[in-house]
């Protein structure tokens, strides 16, 4: 779909929904992709002690470690990063990969799975996280996903990344 664009997605999961939104969006964007990985054993959130393990980290604000990114963000035009939502937030290991390389993203675009509500306040805390303005945005909520309306979301949210991406990309040529 954008193949004048190099962009990467970046996601992470808990449980694997928000990993299957990534993957069909890497698909049809053709980009590149990779997980937010933790260097603690990802084990620990699994199951219920792992839910409230992650409840408390958003909560609380508890540290996360994440690893350096795989691909170098500075080669991509754009970068779209996917978070499941926890408790109104985006998720405590996304948070922390958005401040630690917020920075070397050129444009940047967000995108979240929940069950209900809380991507508005999720999308807020990115922006802040990373400091930089979202050029696109996109929640899939459960019956979304149970609807199979995801299809129809996805394709309007990647044609907004692209026609920003048209535009902000001839304005910085143009510069
Ligand atoms: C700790 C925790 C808190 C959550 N809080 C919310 C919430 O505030 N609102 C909501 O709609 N869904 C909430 N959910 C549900 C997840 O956002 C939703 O199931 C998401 O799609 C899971 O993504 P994943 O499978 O990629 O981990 C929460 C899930 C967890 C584990």
């Amino acid at each position: 779909m954008s193949d004048q664009y190099k962009i990467l997605v970046v996601y992470y999961t808990r449980s694997g929904t928000t990993r299957r939104i990534a993957e069909m969006l890497a698909l049809e964007l053709g980009a590149d992709i990779e997980p937010v990985r933790e260097t603690e054993k990802h084990a620990l959130r699994k199951g219920v002690r792992g839910y409230l393990r992650s409840l408390v980290d958003i909560l609380w604000r508890r540290p996360v470690d994440v690893m350096p990114p795989i691909h170098r963000l500075q080669d991509y035009d754009a970068v779209v990063v996917g978070s499941p939502v926890w408790a109104g937030f985006a998720s405590a290991p996304v948070e922390t990969w958005l401040k630690h390389n917020g920075a070397c993203v050129r444009h940047i675009a967000f995108f979240c799975t929940l069950r209900k509500r809380g991507s508005d306040s999720a999308f807020d805390q990115m922006g802040e996280a990373s400091g930089k303005f979202a050029i696109a945005t996109c929640a899939f909520d459960a019956s979304d996903l149970r609807r199979g309306y995801d299809g129809t979301l996805r394709a309007k949210f990647e044609a907004q990344i692209c026609r920003r991406l048209d535009t902000l990309l001839a304005m910085e040529c143009a510069a």
